[in-house]
């Protein structure tokens, strides 16, 4: 095991949203996080990240609590737009440069070029694509052993997921574990080893996606339909 969450909570306010959720990931592992809107997934993340504190329980990462040598390993990639505009996408490698030890200049000029975004571009002319791309780019081109990939698709088109997602996947060492987050469920599905549901703060179901395959014929499409369609009764 990699990194343990333990009943970990999260509130804001009067808005639980992580409860007591408690997993196991294992290096090399590709995880799927699923949930609807507000289920907790970002909170989740924030949390491995250590940009969030937990209120109660907690994280841990090779046997230690989140903190300032986690962040060394974790690698988190945000919803949130995090470049200054004036920035071209040049700049913002060596902005990573600067901020991460483990940032390869090599490794994000192969997936820039992988993604067919030029140094020259301006980060304020980038479509929401593009932007996308970018934010993918500066987070794999650091050598991690955890990935944290928030919503990493949106805004990205239709035929350049597949691509995008085989950029990702090639671009990491065969011990590392990611965590992804997204409503699009296909995508993940190729690509994930295990599904993290998610409904309301709680971790509601685990499952190892190969099993669900073989033993019970079921997609995690089908599966997503039947834990948020009909009341949360499927099992895996
Ligand atoms: N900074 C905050 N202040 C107040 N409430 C927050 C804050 N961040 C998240 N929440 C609330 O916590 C709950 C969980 O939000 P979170 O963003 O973790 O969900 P999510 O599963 O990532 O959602 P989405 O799929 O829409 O990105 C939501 O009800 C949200 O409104």
């Amino acid at each position: 095991m990699v990194l343990e969450s333990r009943e970990a909570t999260k509130t804001y306010g009067r808005k639980t949203a992580v409860d007591h959720v408690s997993l196991e990931l294992e290096a090399g592992f590709v995880y799927a996080m699923l949930g609807p809107n507000g289920s907790g997934k970002t909170t989740w993340m924030k949390m491995a990240a250590g940009l969030v504190k937990p209120n109660s329980g907690g994280i841990r990462y090779q046997n230690q609590p989140i903190g300032i040598e986690s962040k060394k390993e974790i690698a988190y990639m945000s919803t949130e737009p995090y470049f200054y505009s004036w920035m071209t996408v040049a700049d913002v490698g060596k902005y990573y440069e600067d901020f991460f030890d483990d940032f390869s200049m090599e490794k994000y000029h192969q997936l820039i070029t992988s993604m067919e975004l030029t140094e020259d571009m301006r980060a304020k002319k980038l479509s929401s694509g593009m932007m996308a791309k970018l934010k993918i780019a500066v987070t794999m081109a650091r050598k991690a052993k955890i990935y944290l990939l928030d919503e990493p698709l949106n805004g990205i088109d239709l035929l350049a997921r597949d691509e995008i997602m085989r950029t990702i996947l090639a671009s990491i060492e065969p011990d590392v574990t990611m965590v992804i987050s997204s409503h699009l469920i296909d995508e993940l599905e190729r690509v994930a080893d295990a599904v993290l549901f998610m409904k309301e703060g709680h971790l509601i179901r685990q499952c190892m996606v190969e099993e669900l395959r073989i033993s019970q014929h079921k997609s995690v499409a089908d599966l997503y339909r039947e834990i948020y369609g009909h009341g949360g009764e499927a099992v895996c």
